[in-house]
């Protein structure tokens, strides 16, 4: 039994592990343990209640716990043995901190991992960053099952973000890392936050998968939206952002943001029309208990060949967030630092 005291490890020190293939890894784990119900077989299982969140006058604070049992923490090592892992992530949200001077992120957290055997903390990890990682690496695995095993020509995709705060960043950071796209559309409500981004991005690509691509900012959701073949939308409006005559009649969507409301950012007309696929639907009872529109399943199930990918027209993966993410990717993460450490 271990009788170390717990570590803390601040997002500086975690970034030095970032590595997508893994990351993408820990997030199929994760997909994979929220679908799966027999704890016999091969593949990975957890447990999961819906999140809680508690309200306060300047925003809120949600408390995201979780375990997954049977999971392969490295995709690299392939003798590595089933890790089991229980974690919870504490995460608030408050608005006005972007405009704060000096402007504090809106989100801030932290995930809390726990010995499986003895229930002590281990670690404690910021998880603003890691947050931004493993939400990026949920869509771009959701991207992969809901549009690129459909799609056959893959040699001039669009990837188009909506909303370029620190989702959205991370989408097209982890987007320029993983999979090929000719152009790279930029819409953001303020200009110079997209300007930002482009610059940011414009340094990144040499050493990225896209060395050749094409980034580009507009001036309307419309315009960014078109002849794009995905779309990622990060951010936090009340009201709708996307319409259906924005779009390709073949087109995947992200709709990873808008906070308390999941689906404020894409109009009806879209949900009249499309296959919606979720992270977890534990979790979909509460929070998308009033979207009307065709939820088809989990990422989870098409991982586990339990539902399969529409052939064509409109995918959304409306990702909430769940815990289980960040307990995969938090082992990841402290695996990696207690390696490091023994180097
Ligand atoms: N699905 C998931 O797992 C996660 C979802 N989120 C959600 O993603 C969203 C973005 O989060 P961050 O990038 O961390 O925040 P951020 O503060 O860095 O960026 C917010 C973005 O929303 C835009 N925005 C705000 N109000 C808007 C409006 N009325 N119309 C158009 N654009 C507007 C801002 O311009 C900015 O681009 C939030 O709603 C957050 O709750 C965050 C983390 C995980
Ligand atoms: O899943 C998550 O961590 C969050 N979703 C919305 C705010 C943070």
């Amino acid at each position: 039994m271990t009788t170390e005291q717990p570590v803390f490890i601040s997002e500086n020190e975690l970034k030095q592990f970032t590595d997508w293939k893994e990351i993408l890894h820990a997030l199929e784990q994760a997909f994979l343990a929220v679908s799966n119900t027999d704890k016999s077989g091969s593949h990975p299982y957890s447990s999961q209640p819906a999140r809680t969140f508690v309200h306060t006058e300047g925003g809120v604070l949600l408390c995201m716990p979780g375990f997954v049992g049977n999971h392969i923490v490295f995709k690299s090592d392939k003798t590595s043995t089933p890790s089991s892992t229980l974690a919870c992530k504490l995460i608030t949200s408050f608005g006005d901190n972007p405009k704060r001077d000096p402007p504090l992120p809106d989100i801030n957290g932290n995930i809390f991992l726990f010995d499986n055997i003895t229930g002590k903390l281990q670690a404690t990890l910021e998880a603003n960053y890691i947050t931004g990682l493993r939400t990026a690496a949920a869509s771009i695995v959701a991207t992969e099952q809901l549009f690129f095993s459909r799609v056959v020509d893959k040699s001039n995709l669009v990837l188009g973000i909506i909303g370029t705060g620190t989702q959205g960043e991370l989408h097209a950071i982890g987007f320029l890392n993983t999979q090929k796209f000719a152009k790279i559309k930029l819409w953001n409500r303020t200009r110079s936050r997209s300007e930002r981004l482009m610059a940011k991005l414009s340094d990144l690509v040499p050493s990225t998968l896209n060395a050749e691509v094409v980034i580009s900012i507009h001036g309307s959701v419309e315009e960014c939206c078109k002849d794009c073949d995905v779309i990622v939308t990060a951010t936090s409006t009340s009201t709708p952002l996307i319409f259906r005559s924005f779009l390709k009649p073949d087109v995947h969507i992200n709709a990873i943001g808008a906070g308390r409301s999941h689906h404020a950012e894409l109009a009806q007309d879209i949900y009249d029309q499309c296959s919606v696929f979720i992270d977890y639907k534990t979790g979909a009872k509460v929070e998308l208990a009033n979207l009307k529109s065709n939820i088809v399943g989990e990422i989870g199930e098409i991982l586990l060949g339990t539902k399969s990918v529409p052939a064509n027209g409109i995918s959304v993966f409306q990702s909430i967030g769940m815990a289980t993410e960040d307990v995969t990717v938090g082992r990841l993460f402290y695996e990696k630092y207690k390696q490091a450490r023994s180097d």
